[in-house]
């Protein structure tokens, strides 16, 4: 093979893109990793604003994935997490639904409402039980969450006023299609640790894995955008750099454009942050509206959970909705999320506003999509495995085992 410029190009510095770098660079690989942003993160960003953190949209990081024990300093992270569980405003009252052997002290207001019954808790459990049994066995029993459910006789209230609301904020989506078995591993990963924020905001995770990337020997450069890849190299206002290899580890909506592969279908949500001289609620668990009835799917008093992210301990107040819900307007969103906290939006002031178009790839029953492109070409990024920091870094880790174990 003729002598080429890098051993690995990667094309996209999230934290796909940046565990393959530094799997690749830990293993004596010269590795370029090249970034259109100003910054690593990709889709974990944080700014400043007025002195709040503010990520680019609400992200939890769960301690308890597989690849973030195995490739991150979760210690350095300084992780704050939120309770186990969530508030749920019914019919007028918030009540507490929390995990029993986190938050025994709340098993009683937790069992005495209308939302668990036992029915909804013995489907819940036959669902439950059933899908772990077969990703125990390996296997993708390849329905939509929306069937299994039904299947398994969950139609009460758990499901319809928490669960339904709970899981549209975490897949972006509300009409049910998402993998049961991928829904299966997110409750389990959830009844393992605690979802949690970094203390300097999610942009954290992935400054730790440039820096150890970098330690590594990787070279990262911001602020280039690559115009295609093919098996020779990468292509930039019509030069090329040459590699052995090259992973894209871009966005979802991005693959396409770069490769020609197969276009990776989306999920958009919107997040506000909202600024109150006083926290509505002293809790640190998200809360969820069952009433369903406003576009907010979730909200929580961030600063409550991690009060770096406030400079002055004022409240920091977070609200997500689903892109797919049409326009909302600021006023509604507040409107919302004030009447989930029984307060008035005029309590509530804006600090900003993401609409997040590609925040997730859809994960359907039996979704797999390719990860070797052509020859020398690798795909990684959360849309190769599950739409998740998870995702994310076990296809950053698989692309580079597969670019090693390529002779
Ligand atoms: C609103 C929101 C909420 C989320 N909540 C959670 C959560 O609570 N828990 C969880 O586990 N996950 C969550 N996620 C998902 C998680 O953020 C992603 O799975 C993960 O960040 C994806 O990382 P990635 O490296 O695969 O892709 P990305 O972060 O998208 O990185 C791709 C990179 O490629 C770069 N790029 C694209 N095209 C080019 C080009 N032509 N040239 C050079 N560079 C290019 C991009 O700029 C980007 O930096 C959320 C995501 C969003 C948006």
């Amino acid at each position: 093979m003729a002598s080429r410029d890098y051993d690995v190009i990667i094309v996209g510095a999230g934290i796909s893109g940046l565990v393959a770098a530094r799997q690749l660079a830990e293993a004596g690989r010269s590795v370029l990793v090249l970034e259109k942003e100003d910054a690593v993160g990709g889709r974990q960003r944080t700014r400043d604003v007025d002195g709040y953190l503010i990520d680019r949209g609400f992200q939890l990081l769960n301690p308890s994935y597989p690849s973030v024990k195995r490739f991150v300093d979760i210690a350095a992270l300084d992780l704050h997490p939120f309770g186990s569980g969530a508030l749920v405003r019914d019919k007028g009252e918030l009540h507490l639904l929390a995990h029993p052997a986190r938050h025994p002290h709340h098993v009683v207001s937790t069992l005495s409402n209308d939302l668990v019954t036992a029915a909804d808790i013995k489907a819940f459990s036959s669902w439950f039980g059933k899908a772990t049994a077969s990703a125990v066995r390996g296997r993708d029993e390849s329905v939509s969450i929306g069937e299994a459910w039904d299947r398994a006789g969950l139609t009460g209230p758990l499901r319809t006023r928490v669960l339904e609301p709970f899981l549209a904020g975490v897949v972006a989506t509300d009409d049910l299609s998402t993998s049961s078995s991928y829904v299966q591993f997110l409750f389990r990963m959830f009844a393992l640790g605690r979802p949690s924020l970094p203390s300097r905001g999610i942009q954290a995770l992935p400054n730790q894995m440039a820096a150890t990337a970098r330690r590594h020997g990787a070279e990262i450069r911001t602020n280039i955008t690559v115009d295609s890849c093919a098996d020779e190299g990468v292509r930039i206002s019509g030069e090329t750099i040459s590699a052995d290899h090259v992973i894209v580890a871009v966005g979802p909506e991005a693959l396409a454009p770069l490769t020609g592969s197969e276009a990776v279908p989306t999920l958009g949500l919107t997040t506000w942050w909202f600024r109150g001289d006083e926290a509505p609620s002293r809790s640190r668990f998200i809360a969820l509206d069952g009433d369903r009835s406003g576009p907010v799917l979730n909200t929580a008093v961030v600063s409550n959970v991690a009060p770096s992210y406030s400079p002055d301990g004022t409240a920091l107040i977070q609200a997500s909705a689903l892109l797919s819900t049409g326009h909302v307007t600021d006023q509604e969103a507040a409107d919302h999320t004030a009447s989930i906290w029984g307060i008035s939006s005029a309590d509530l002031s804006l600090l900003a506003r993401d609409d997040i178009r590609h925040s997730l790839p859809e994960q359907r029953p039996g979704t797999v999509r390719a990860t070797r492109l052509s020859e020398r070409v690798f795909a990684a990024g959360d849309h190769r495995a599950t739409p998740s920091i998870e995702g994310a870094l076990s296809a950053g880790a698989r692309a580079a085992s597969d670019v090693l174990s390529v002779r």
